[in-house]
């Protein structure tokens, strides 16, 4: 029998996604999520959907990614759906950043990841644990094929008047200096995912998604086809997030060199790591912020204000590149969970003709929904994403294919 199982690793920062689907009929065998790793108390979610078992927990702490797949390949190995399995038919891979080369789903050999490890000093947080994933899954399978799908693909078509930062040309191009653009793969399922709810078609569509999760971007997508994303050379441009700090005048940089004594990774560190959410109030967690914020916290307030201030603009400046909008998407951990901060990123855009109606938005669900009134102008929707999904169905049709 040909194997149609796919196994789709997501490996983050500081966490691993997983999801095995039988795609022969789209059957969810088994997702899961080991966190915070690296930190004292890591954890490891498994739920084996396939075998109607238990989900279960485990609090371990996982000191790298290694360690990470290691205890997922256990969790998978229990339900007799690990790695080594006869019916898995390929392992897709989340790849944050795949430069100016890799703008398809890539079939992964040596020359591919020397190429993913080259973009290591732009996507430093990111590529190192997409790599670890990749050589743990060729030392187990060297077998199987292994296919990158990459966070960057998306954005490749944006125009070069969105993609080009306004430096000398010559410097630029010699060291790929562009904006590249991440959460690609979820930008793109959400708006096509998007276009069903709406029963629209994609190609009439313009649409503001705003990916927020842990690291968060926005993009304004026209029929399809993506005209501009926050995110630039590295993840680090645009929105607040969780621990980095979105757009800051570049000469920050300079002056905590001159007046600081900081040198370019401890800057790169404090922007990276210890801004956003987590630098204005010692919180990444959204849902922390707000219990914070009920009892009078004046720092996470003001986080709070930041991160929808910075949000906002953005609604704004995509508003005006697309020239029309159809919805506002929200989408990805904060997107999908937080009310409050869908209320107050579209609060007073009444103008624009968006609004929120309190008791669609105030509910909860993990289905694509509307949440803007009847009246509104610009709907405004929350649309779970699936990069797993997404990266299955890539990879599948990929394999198929050869
Ligand atoms: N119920 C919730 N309410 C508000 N925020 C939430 C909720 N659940 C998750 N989040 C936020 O989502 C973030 C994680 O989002 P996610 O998309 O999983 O991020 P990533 O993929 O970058 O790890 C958490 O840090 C938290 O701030
Ligand atoms: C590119 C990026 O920021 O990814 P994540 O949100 O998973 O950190
Ligand atoms: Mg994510």
């Amino acid at each position: 029998m040909t194997p149609t199982r796919i196994l789709v690793l997501n490996s983050g920062s500081s966490s691993v996604k997983y999801q095995l689907i039988d795609m022969a009929d789209g059957t969810r065998l088994a997702t899961g999520l080991a966190e915070r790793i690296g930190e004292e108390t890591s954890a490891l979610h498994h739920r084996p959907l396939g075998t109607g078992g238990e989900e279960r927990r485990r609090e371990e702490r996982l000191a790298d990614h290694d360690a990470a797949l290691a205890a997922i390949g256990e969790q998978l190995d229990a339900d007799g759906m690990g790695l080594e399995s006869p019916q898995l038919a390929a392992i897709g891979h989340r790849v944050v950043h795949g430069g100016l080369r890799f703008t398809e789903p890539t079939l992964i050999d040596d020359a591919v990841l020397k190429e993913i490890e080259r973009l290591v000093p732009v996507a430093p947080l990111h590529n190192p644990a997409n790599i670890t994933g990749i050589r743990t899954a060729q030392r187990v399978r060297p077998d199987l094929p292994q296919v990158a799908v990459f966070d960057t693909a998306f954005h490749s078509a944006m125009p070069e008047h969105a993609a080009r930062y306004a430096i000398d040309v010559e410097t630029a191009d010699a060291h790929r200096v562009r904006r590249y653009g991440f959460h690609g793969t979820s930008h793109a399922y959400v708006s096509r995912r998007a276009a069903r709810l709406l029963e629209r078609d994609p190609a009439q569509l313009n649409l503001i998604v705003l990916h927020l999760g842990n690291g968060a971007s926005a993009s304004a997508v026209s029929g399809g086809r993506c005209v501009d994303t926050s995110m630039g050379l590295t993840p680090l441009e645009g929105l607040v997030m969780g621990t980095r700090s979105g757009d800051i005048d570049p000469a920050v940089v300079f002056h905590l060199r001159r007046v600081a004594g900081m040198d370019v990774d401890a800057v790169d560190e404090l922007l990276n790591k210890r801004s956003g959410l987590v630098g204005l109030c010692g919180e990444n967690d959204m849902r922390v912020i707000r219990r914070r914020i009920d009892e009078g916290d004046e720092a996470a307030r003001l986080a709070f204000d930041i991160y929808i201030h910075r949000l906002k603009k953005y609604i704004g400046a995509y508003y005006a590149v697309l020239g029309r909008v159809d919805a506002v998407v929200f989408t990805a951990g904060v997107g999908e969970n937080s009310a409050p901060v869908r209320e107050a990123a579209v609060a007073g855009l009444e103008e624009l003709g968006l609004a929120v109606d309190g008791e669609l938005n105030a509910r909860g669900g993990d289905v694509p929904r509307l949440i803007s009134p009847e009246y509104a102008r610009v709907k405004v929707a929350v649309v779970p994403t699936d990069e797993e999904l997404e990266i299955a169905q890539q990879t599948y049709a990929l394999v198929t294919a050869r």
